[in-house]
């Protein structure tokens, strides 16, 4: 059986590298500081002149020829108020995809719930960390409360990539079990070119990278050639 390619996400730093994100073929353009964590936040500043740019990338390329935007909110504690609040920041820019990290912890149910008005209102992407262990059962909690969608990263880079913590069959149940609650999907942490056939046939909607496209690794800058590898792996012909 053939399997789609997944899109790919690339997560930038400044509106330098969005432009080439952007070039270089991203589905995905994600707003993300590494050197500030795992899901390191943009400025509100920063974020509102990205979504004027991916406006006017709008007006140039049209609606399908422009990539989909998201921006992380910050590493942020499991605590309900805290995390709704990082949350409606990055939202009140118009970044259409509001990306949350949801680690592992008993208050990750009461986040998920305090989230579910802005759920309404803006598609929010939840974010597993699969060197936490996490608990699927997040997923119908996620779906229950109106997510968007929902990525698995790695939280601790240092700490092996995601296809050191969890084999293919484990993430094609991720996915199965994301779909059934209506959730896209997505798997990142720390992914090298070499990675990609694997997961492309896992069947997730979007695979992240941001250390595997830089020079200096994920808090270097980001390399046109390495993006176009990246871009070029996940398009090869897969049959799995
Ligand atoms: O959302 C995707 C991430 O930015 C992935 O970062 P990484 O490849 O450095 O783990």
């Amino acid at each position: 059986m053939s399997t789609a390619a997944p899109g790919l996400l690339a997560s930038v730093t400044d509106l330098h590298e969005m432009e080439l994100a952007r070039a270089g073929g991203a589905d995905i353009v994600d707003l993300k500081q590494p050197a500030f964590g795992t899901l390191g936040a943009w400025s509100t500043d920063a974020l509102a002149a990205a979504v004027m740019l991916w406006t006017a990338w709008g007006e140039q390329l049209g609606e399908a020829g422009r990539p989909a935007l998201s921006a992380t909110i910050g590493d942020q504690p499991m605590v309900p108020a805290l995390v709704r609040t990082a949350a409606e920041r990055v939202a009140r820019t118009g970044v259409p995809l509001v990306k949350i990290g949801l680690s592992a912890s008993q208050h990750t149910n009461e986040c998920i719930e305090a989230l579910a008005p802005l759920a309404s209102r803006t598609r929010l992407i939840g974010v597993l960390f699969a060197d936490e262990a996490p608990d699927f059962a997040v997923l119908a909690a996620l779906g229950r409360a109106g997510f968007a969608g929902v990525m698995i990263d790695t939280a601790d880079k240092k700490a092996g990539s995601l296809t050191e913590h969890f084999d293919p069959l484990t993430l094609g149940q991720f996915v199965a079990e994301a779909r059934r609650h209506g959730l896209m999907t997505g798997l990142a942490g720390s992914l090298r070119l070499e990675d990609i056939p694997a997961l492309v046939g896992v069947g997730a909607d979007y695979l992240g990278f941001r250390g595997a496209l830089c020079e200096g690794g994920r808090t270097g800058t980001l390399d046109p050639v390495r993006l176009g590898q990246v871009h070029a792996r996940l398009r090869e012909p897969s049959d799995h």
